[in-house]
């Protein structure tokens, strides 16, 4: 029998993705003001962002310690006299997952989070760690991912989602929840409950044409032209109501067929797409039968950093029709 590649960063990257969705979800149980705050991008950040931050790199550096992290967070708020109690609740969360002998001090709390700090690059490997993607979505209730990607020589070859509001099956959306999604570069996409560790392969719907699409969007119109992405569904003839969500659940959604595609669509021209928002879900639709491109048709280029620097935008979409999305897309864009 042939191994099956990255067997054990798949498992750890498992692993360490439950444990941290795990403190996501008991956080927004307990949730208390004071306990969010704003980065000077003015986007939100909780002590649950910075928590499975803190658990995953824990993971990561047990298992491959000399892995270097791309990670969204770093402890600047949790230092001195001004982080004290965001730091100690914090502390307390991200312990409460270790057993006693795994315990980490503040010292080695705030160690943990910024090994998130590399540069990223084209050489060597290296884990893109989004520890909630979607924190707006996590804050009021809706959809949040902790994403987790292995880079490989600026290549995506593995990519771990956990989903603790995503309906294990879309047509049960009142059934159970916390949806896990897993690719390995060339070994399909899967599907499991957070609680069976059983897995399922997933791939998109077999729509025949662009009419019978779905689109999936971001919830904030400041992330994704709406406006545009409408003018884009008349000209591929889609009638029915774009998905809003936010996170990385949506390239989760249409990967499993619950939508057919994926669209952000540059609001600004200076905002630059950031590598953990996009490493493991434009594997997970690559490996479900879809394709990634940027809006000008360019492959996301995962080599040259921190940022997705040389692309705008995304499109994602079920193979067979992302070139007739792709033109749609540009005939709307170019008249701008
Ligand atoms: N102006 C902008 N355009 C596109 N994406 C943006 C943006 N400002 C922030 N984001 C990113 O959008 C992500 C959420 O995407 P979505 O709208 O699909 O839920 C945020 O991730 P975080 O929530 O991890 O900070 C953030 O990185
Ligand atoms: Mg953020
Ligand atoms: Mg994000
Ligand atoms: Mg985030």
């Amino acid at each position: 029998m042939v191994k099956a590649a990255l067997a054990l960063e798949r498992k750890v990257a498992i692993q360490a993705v439950l444990q941290a969705s795990k403190v996501c979800q008991s956080v927004f149980k307990n949730l208390v003001s004071g306990e969010t705050i704003t980065k000077n991008d003015k986007s939100p950040v909780t002590v649950a962002d910075f928590s499975a931050q803190a658990v995953v790199n824990t993971y990561l550096r047990q298992h491959f310690p000399t892995d270097p992290i791309v990670g969204e967070e770093d402890s600047k708020d949790l230092r001195g006299e001004t982080g004290k109690a965001l730091r100690e609740k914090v502390h307390e969360l991200t312990n409460g997952v270790f057993s006693s002998s795994e315990q980490l001090t503040e010292d080695k709390l705030l160690e943990a989070i910024d090994r998130g700090n590399y540069a990223g690059g084209a050489t060597g490997r290296h884990w893109a760690l989004d520890p909630i993607d979607g924190t707006k979505g996590f804050l009021r209730g809706g959809q949040y991912a902790v994403c987790l990607a292995l880079i490989v020589n600026g290549e995506v070859q593995l990519g771990v989602m956990g989903c603790p509001n995503l309906p294990v099956d879309a047509k049960q959306p009142d059934g159970p929840r916390g949806s896990l999604f897993i690719a390995v570069k060339g070994e399909g996409a899967f599907q499991r409950s957070f609680t069976d560790s059983n897995e399922t392969p997933i791939k998109f719907s077999d729509i025949k044409s662009t009419q019978e699409a779905t689109f999936c969007e971001s919830v904030e119109s400041g992330h994704s032209s709406h406006s545009d992405s409408a003018k884009i569904a008349e000209l591929l003839g889609i009638t029915r109501e774009p998905v809003r969500m936010d996170s990385q659940a949506k390239y989760c959604s249409i990967s499993r067929g619950d939508g057919d595609i994926y669209l952000r669509l540059p609001v600004s021209e200076t905002y630059v797409e950031k590598i953990w928002d996009h490493a493991s879900g434009s594997l997970l639709v690559t490996e479900a039968g879809g394709a990634v491109s940027d809006v000008n048709g360019n492959k996301l280029d995962f080599s040259v950093g921190r940022t997705l620097l040389k692309n705008k935008g995304v499109i994602a979409s079920k193979a067979t029709i992302h070139s007739e999305v792709l033109k749609a897309v540009h005939e709307v864009l170019s008249k701008k």
